[in-house]
């Protein structure tokens, strides 16, 4: 990787006199999956209609592969493929004449239409109108639209909002095969920690359009470190044990343990002790933090 896809310096929005995206400083490397996670109404999406252009504010400092976006707008926008909210598609139209109405808006070859239907599995399901399409596949035909153009940068708005598990597997290796084999940069956002933890290699949070935390992905996994969680009725013998063998267990609930997670080697080894030890543990398992939990850990003072 080298040089950034997108820099933003102190990006900050109002609607009214709601400050909806504030301060936000951002840096997508080329080549990477950036994770841009948060809650809904963190100002993910005006955000990335801020990186589009579709908003601007007179703060807005906005660099697109190290050009300023408001002095190279059209060649910025060029770069840039993107799939915000719902896609635009026409219902009454098959996906591959959905393809061919927007080759002729940008002066693509229509070759290209079976080359993204191909690209996004929808191959088999050209001539079908897309009014009938899956939620999925719709997704799918918003993707192949916005990489019509063979954009270097894809911007995608919860592409995996409502899908079932099958579709966000779909996307999810869709978005890995761009950037592995097509060599796109991708920014994608979500609302789940757990579905961007699989895919990016960088993430951004940001809550009430404030960034928390911006960094690698194992940067992020150190910060979010899993602990091992036993319930048992046992909890003083349990802890003493605990304690024994070296561990700083912390009671969070009645009935609850926690200790930090090293392997799952000594988790069934800890299980072992436990037992031996006489006590009857009803649950041990590996647990990861929920967003919520993240961002007490990133903002809580050192
Ligand atoms: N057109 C608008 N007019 C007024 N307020 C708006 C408008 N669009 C968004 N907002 C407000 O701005 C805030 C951020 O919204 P935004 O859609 O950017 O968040 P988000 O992180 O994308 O959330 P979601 O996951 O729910 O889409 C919210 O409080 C929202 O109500």
């Amino acid at each position: 990787m080298s040089g950034l896809a997108i820099e933003t310096c102190g990006l900050t929005y109002h609607f009214g006199n709601q400050k909806v995206v504030d301060n936000l400083s951002l840096k997508v490397e080329k080549g990477s999956i950036y994770g841009f996670l948060g809650p809904n109404g963190a100002g993910k999406t005006t955000t990335i209609k801020i990186l589009l252009n579709l908003l601007k504010s007179p703060a807005d400092s906005v660099f697109i592969f190290g050009k300023d976006i408001s002095t190279n707008r059209i060649a910025s926008l060029k770069r840039m493929g993107a799939l915000v909210e719902q896609p635009a598609i026409y219902a009454h139209l098959s996906g591959k004449e959905n393809l061919y109405n927007r080759c002729i808006l940008l002066g693509t070859p229509r070759s290209r239409a079976a080359e993204m239907l191909a690209l996004v599995g929808l191959t088999e399901a050209a001539d079908k109108k897309a009014g009938k399409y899956s939620l999925g596949m719709k997704q799918r035909l918003g993707i192949a639209l916005a990489l019509l153009g063979d954009p270097e940068l894809l911007l995608l708005d919860e592409p995996t909002n409502g899908l079932d598990p099958n579709g966000i597997i779909e996307i999810r290796n869709l978005m890995i095969e761009l950037t592995s084999k097509h060599n796109k940069t991708i920014l994608v956002s979500s609302h789940l920690l757990a579905e961007i933890e699989r895919i990016a290699t960088h993430v951004g949070i940001i809550n009430k359009g404030q960034l928390l935390f911006q960094g690698t992905i194992n940067e992020l996994q150190t910060l979010n470190k899993p602990v091992v969680e036993i319930e048992t009725d046992a909890i003083e013998a349990t802890l003493g044990i605990l304690a024994a063998e070296g561990y700083t267990p912390e009671q969070i609930k009645t009935g609850t343990i926690q200790i930090p997670y090293t392997s799952k080697a000594e988790t069934g080894r800890i299980n072992t002790v436990l037992v031996q030890g006489g006590n009857t543990i009803s649950s041990i398992h590996l647990v990861r933090k929920d967003l919520e939990h993240l961002f007490l850990d990133i903002t809580k003072p050192n």
